[in-house]
Order: structure tokens, then C-alpha cells, then sequence
């Protein structure tokens, strides 16, 4: 029977509750009970404050490595300040001149015009300071952020296939985007913000109250109000700005498998079913975009409200004063220019406190990742591996996934193999196989056994030397969207023409780029041209001939291409293979029947293994996988139906 769908509500209650229908991958929360690390990418969760405040001391300290640019931009604040400051007094005393130039006082006029003019030089001189300092404030976020991004790719490159399995790419790319954004701005938004605005409320307030103690107190009356909305306003926009950011990804993640799955929704007439999922993800975005506008709009309100409220104030008592000829109009002047001028920074004192808390939780997320722990990498000390007789060497070797409950996918497995051996590897789906073969360049470590080449254990090696000595052709031809040639010559951009063209040909992949009409030239990849699963796959395995490796893993690597195909290739590489260890994975007897030895693996364990004749003498497993696939279609369909009645 079919499931009912899940409605519009379900599906909006599963977005808010967090099950939202997708596969596993795609679950931001997935994992997470059992892996801590996996928090680090959930967006709304909260930060430690301990955490918070060690990641801003770490990012001031990085910002103290551009001391020059830091200095520019303190000494510009200063002076924009001064500056500042200085244009409402100067304000106040042009004012109080053009009255006293009741008569035609030509002395006074000179004076008004020097006013003028120095005010005109402080406007001018406060606009290229405070240019200087955001520009230097920006170059510092900006120089920061770049050694950031590049420290993030380079973490992202050295983490293992384990991290890789549990995290969405789209999460790290997130970290490596948005995270860092919020730590660019920390200098500019944060940092030299706390400066502007401490001296500039700090000093103003004292020149305002040491001026007129009533009148200055009724001009700053409205900052503690502006500065507590704007900043409660901010923080609340930042909370709304990080549900909004997780919905966005469940949003993009939609789309994101939609396009990536499009036969498999056409296939299944599924289009409205996901057309649903698209709906509830959206209208859940529509409506916290909506909040957020309406909290802005409400709290800028309040602002302006009590803004205006504290000028009328400042005009009502101040205006009692000049009549009373307690302070001049001048001074009155002075005051109005001050609020006028502090009214935007105090308004954007929520910018300031936003830029703190963000960058807390984003440097945090942040040096989560760029600390973790690169599970395999170089030991210190360790020297290149040296390749002499070519021997492949795996003792009682063991392995169990990352939150497999000890379960382990590989058991107990040894083998020998020397150069010029090819050993076949064949078990039933899930049996190990891959596991089994990501052991060996070390995209996983044995949990127990070792592996070693020319008695060197893999461990002890550099990873790289142990790369280029170990190459496999995985079962997924990923393609880089370049040139076929570059796609080819990936492992060696610097191989002549010449050595591209043979493995090409050993590939059985050359005659079909000839057809081509730009040939090597043509573009492959995403958005190139679509080479069918078998050409993928033989261009994969041209790349990796062109590494010269001392183990060379086929991994499952043929089963898109046709078995005449399939023995050319094998044909081509006998001489190949002769200079190395060849393991070949396969579901296909036919890949791997030729192989000095074949291991046949069963929930992990090697459980027959023998040449080809031998295993058949042996009347087990591997005999009965033969008959299976040697016998006629016909007779196979035949005893199904039979076993069925
Ligand atoms: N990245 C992973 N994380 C956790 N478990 C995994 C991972 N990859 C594979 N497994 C599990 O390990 C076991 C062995 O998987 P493996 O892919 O090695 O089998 P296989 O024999 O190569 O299968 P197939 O023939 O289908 O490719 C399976 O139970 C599988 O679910």
C-alpha cells in the first residue's frame, strides 16, 4: 500500500522540529548525537561563552599581525573624532557671530568667515580621516579573512574521508563563507566601532554636561534608550537571521538534490510532491523574512520617536534659557548639532554589539574547524616511502567506521602480493571490498594490523609519497570541468602530449576523443560535455595510468564498460602491470578471473581465496557466484520462478 503524503502543515511542522524529510546526508542534524564535532555546524545552536570570548581574544590577536594598517586605522578614528567634535562648538560660535553682526561690523564678518572656513577645513579634514579609517579597517578584516579562507581550504584538504562521510559540504562551505564573513568584520564593525563611539559619547557628553549639567543631560536623554533598542533589535535579528540561514540551506538543499535527482523525480511523476517540500521550506523563509522586517521597522521607530523626543526637550528648556539669557543661542546650537550628529553611531550601536556576538559564535564554529584533529596525517619525522622490490604486505588487518559501534566492515584480512601480481578481489555487496582497498592509500587507518609496502609501514610514511606510490580508480569517475587532456593529465600537468595520447589509447578511450571534433580539447565535466558512465569511467582510468604507481587499485572501476571493452583495456595494460601490484574489485567474474589470486570476502572476512581453477575445484562461494553468472539468462529466470511456486 502507498504512504499518504505528508501535508503542507507536516511538512512545515517537520522543517520547524528539524525531521524534514531528506536522506540522511542531507540531515544537518544527522550524526550529531554521536559525534560532538557535528554540532559545530548546526547554526542556531548556542556557543559557549567561554568558547565566544577565547575566539575574540584569537581574532584581535590575528588582527595585531597587520600592525601597520590596525595603527592607521586607530590614529584615523582619533582624529575623525576630534574632528567630529569640534564641528558642532565651531557650529555654536558661527551662529552667536552672525547675531553679534547685528551692525555692519566688518571685524566680526572677518571672523565669521574664518569660522566658516575652518569649519569647511575640520568637515573636509573629518571626511578623509574617517575614509582612512574605513578603508584601512576594511584592508585588515579583508587580509584577515584571506589568510583565513586559505588556512579553512587547506584544513578542509587535510581532513579525513571519516569527517568528509558525516559532513555535508554544503555546511563546511558555509563555515568557510559566511563564519568567515562575520570574523571579517569584527575589526571594522567591532573593534574600531568600540573606539569611535566610546570617545565620541565619552568626550561629548563631558564637554555637553561640563557646558550645561541640565541641558547636556536632556541631549544625551535618548542615548541609553537608542543604544538598549538598537542593540536588543540587532541581537534579535541575529537570532531570526540564523534560523532564517538554516531554513535558506534546507531551501538550497531541496533544490540542490532536485536538480541532482531530476530523472528520479520526472521518473517517479514526483514533481508536485516535491514542488510541496520547495512550497513549505519557502513560505517558512517568506515568513521569518516578514518578522524580520517588521522588528525593524518597529524598533527604528522608537528610535526616531525618542530622538526627536529628547530634541524637543533640548529646544523647549535650552530655548527657556537663552530668553533668560543663561546661555546663548549659540550654545543651544552647539547642543542640537551634537544630538544631530551622535544620533546615527548611537542608532548603529546594535551594529557594534551584533559584530561582537557574530563574531564569538562565527570565529568560534570557525577555529572548531580549523583545530580539529587530522586524524591521519604525517607522523613527524616521517620520510618519503622508497619503493625497491614492490611488495604489497597486509597483516590480520582490521577496520570499523567512525560510529559503527566497534562493528567493523573489514576483518582480520592478510595478503602478500608482489610486483607484477594481480589479485582479484569479489564478495557479495557490502562484503568490505572498498573498505578493504581505502585502507591502503590510507583515505582510513587500520583500526588494528598493519599494512606496509617494501616493509615500510604505511603509517610511518608521508602521506603523499604513499599517495603517488598507491593510486586507485574509484568507482565514481569524478570529472574536473576542463579539458579532456587536463582531466587526463591531472596527476601530471607537465606530460607531454605524447604519454596523454598512450594511456588514452591503453584506456581504449583515444579513438572516441579523436571523433570529437575538438578532440583532447573538448570540455568535460558539469557543464561540458556528458561522456556516457564507460567513457567516464575509461578516462578515469587513463588519468590514474598516467601516475606510475607500485599498487594500482581498479575499484569496481569497469562495470560500466563493456566486457570487449574491458579485455582490450586489459590487453593493453599487461605490460603495465607487469611493473606493479594490480588489485582488482569487481562484481564481474569476467574483470577478474585472469588474477594470480582472488580473495573472495564475506562481511569483512576472507573466507576463500586460490586462482580462479582452484576456487572452482573448491566447490564454495566463489564456485556457485560463477555458475550464476556463466549460466543462461533463461535457466536462472527459470529456477527464480520455479523457487517462487
Ligand atoms: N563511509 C562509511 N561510513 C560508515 N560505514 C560505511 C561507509 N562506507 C561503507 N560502510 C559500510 O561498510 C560496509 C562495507 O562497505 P563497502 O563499501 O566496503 O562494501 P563493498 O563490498 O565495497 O560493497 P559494494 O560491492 O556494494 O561496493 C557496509 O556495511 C557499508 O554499509
Amino acid at each position: 500500500m502507498r504512504a499518504a503524503r505528508p501535508n503542507r502543515g507536516c511538512l512545515v511542522r517537520a522543517l520547524q522540529d528539524g525531521t524534514f524529510p531528506m536522506t540522511q546526508t542531507t540531515d544537518v542534524t544527522a550524526g550529531e548525537a554521536g559525534d560532538p564535532s557535528q554540532r559545530l555546524f548546526r547554526r542556531t545552536a548556542g556557543t559557549d561563552p567561554g568558547q565566544g570570548f577565547s575566539a575574540l581574544v584569537r581574532i584581535t590577536r590575528m588582527t595585531l599581525g597587520y600592525p601597520g594598517r590596525v595603527a592607521v586605522a586607530l590614529v584615523s578614528t582619533l582624529f575623525a573624532v576630534a574632528a567630529q567634535l569640534s564641528i558642532p562648538v565651531l557650529f555654536g560660535r558661527a551662529v552667536d557671530e552672525t547675531l553679534i553682526l547685528a551692525g555692519d561690523d566688518a571685524a566680526g564678518r572677518a571672523s565669521l568667515v574664518a569660522i566658516a572656513l575652518t569649519l569647511f577645513a575640520v568637515s573636509v579634514a573629518r571626511g578623509l580621516f574617517t575614509m582612512a579609517q574605513n578603508y584601512t579597517a576594511e584592508s585588515v578584516g579583508h587580509a584577515l579573512a584571506h589568510d583565513l579562507r586559505l588556512a579553512v581550504y587547506d584544513k578542509i584538504q587535510r581532513l579525513p574521508f571519516s569527517f568528509h562521510d558525516r559532513t555535508h559540504s554544503g555546511d563546511l562551505i558555509t563555515v568557510g563563507m559566511l563564519d568567515l564573513e562575520g570574523v571579517r568584520m569584527y575589526f571594522s564593525t567591532a573593534l574600531v566601532r568600540t573606539v569611535l563611539l566610546t570617545l565620541l559619547i565619552g568626550i561629548g557628553a563631558w564637554m555637553l554636561i561640563t557646558t550645561d549639567p541640565l541641558l547636556g543631560l536632556l541631549a544625551l536623554s535618548f542615548v541609553p534608550f537608542a543604544a538598549w533598542r538598537s542593540s536588543a533589535m540587532q541581537l534579535t535579528l541575529r537570532r531570526t537571521w540564523l534560523v532564517l540561514q538554516e531554513r535558506l540551506a534546507i531551501l538550497s538543499r531541496v533544490m540542490e538534490e532536485n536538480l541532482a535527482g531530476i530523472r528520479v523525480v520526472r521518473a517517479f511523476a514526483s514533481s508536485r510532491h516535491e514542488l510541496g517540500k520547495f512550497d513549505a521550506a519557502s513560505a517558512e523563509a517568506l515568513a521569518l523574512s516578514h518578522d524580520r522586517v517588521s522588528i525593524r521597522v518597529k524598533n527604528t521607530s522608537a528610535m526616531t520617536l525618542a530622538f526627536f523626543a529628547a530634541m524637543g526637550l533640548v529646544l523647549w528648556v535650552g530655548g527657556r534659557q537663552v530668553a533668560a539669557g543663561e546661555i546663548t543661542v549659540g550654545t543651544l546650537a552647539t547642543f542640537l548639532t551634537f544630538m544631530t550628529i551622535l544620533q546615527m553611531p548611537v542608532r548603529q550601536l546594535g551594529l557594534m554589539v551584533n559584530a561582537y556576538a557574530r563574531a564569538s559564535t562565527c570565529g568560534a564554529r570557525l577555529f572548531a574547524l580549523l583545530d580539529m584533529p587530522v586524524e591521519v596525517d604525517d607522523k613527524p619525522g616521517a620520510r618519503d616511502l622508497e619503493v625497491t622490490e614492490g611488495t604489497l604486505r597486509l597483516d590480520n588487518v582490521s577496520f570499523a567506521y567512525a560510529g559503527s559501534d566497534g562493528r567493523t566492515a573489514v576483518t582480520d584480512v592478510s595478503l602478500t602480493a608482489r610486483r607484477g601480481e594481480t589479485i582479484g578481489i569479489v564478495g557479495p555487496p557490502g562484503s568490505g571490498k572498498t573498505t578493504l582497498m581505502h585502507l591502503i592509500p590510507r583515505y582510513y587507518d587500520a583500526t588494528s594490523g598493519s599494512i606496509s609496502i617494501d616493509g615500510q609501514d604505511i603509517r610511518d610514511v608521508t602521506l603523499s609519497s604513499l599517495r603517488h606510490a598507491v593510486a586507485v580508480v574509484q568507482q565514481d569517475s569524478f570529472l574536473f570541468t576542463t579539458t579532456i587532456e587536463n582531466n587526463i593529465a591531472y596527476g601530471d600537468p607537465y606530460a607531454r602530449d605524447r604519454r596523454i595520447r598512450g594511456v588514452s589509447e591503453s584506456a581504449q578511450l583515444h579513438d572516441y576523443v579523436l571523433g570529437l571534433p575538438r578532440g583532447y580539447e573538448t570540455v568535460v565535466g558539469e557543464r561540458g560535455v556528458s561522456l556516457s558512465g564507460g567513457q567516464r569511467q575509461r578516462l578515469s582510468i587513463a588519468r590514474t595510468l598516467m601516475l606510475e604507481p607500485a599498487v594500482l587499485i581498479f575499484d569496481d572501476s569497469t562495470a560500466a564498460i563493456d566486457a570487449g571493452t574491458e579485455s582490450r583495456i586489459r590487453s593493453a595494460l599487461r605490460g603495465y602491470a607487469a611493473d606493479r601490484v594490480t588489485l582488482i574489485v569487481a562484481h564481474r567474474l569476467n574483470s577478474l578471473m585472469h588474477a594470480d589470486r582472488i580473495l573472495f570476502l564475506e562481511e569483512g572476512r576472507v573466507v576463500e581465496q586460490g586462482t580462479h581453477e582452484e576456487l572452482l575445484a573448491l566447490g564454495g562461494r566463489y564456485k556457485a557466484l560463477h555458475d550464476l553468472q556463466m549460466r543462461p539468462e533463461g535457466d536462472v529466470l527459470d529456477e527464480m520462478e520455479e523457487a517462487a511456486t
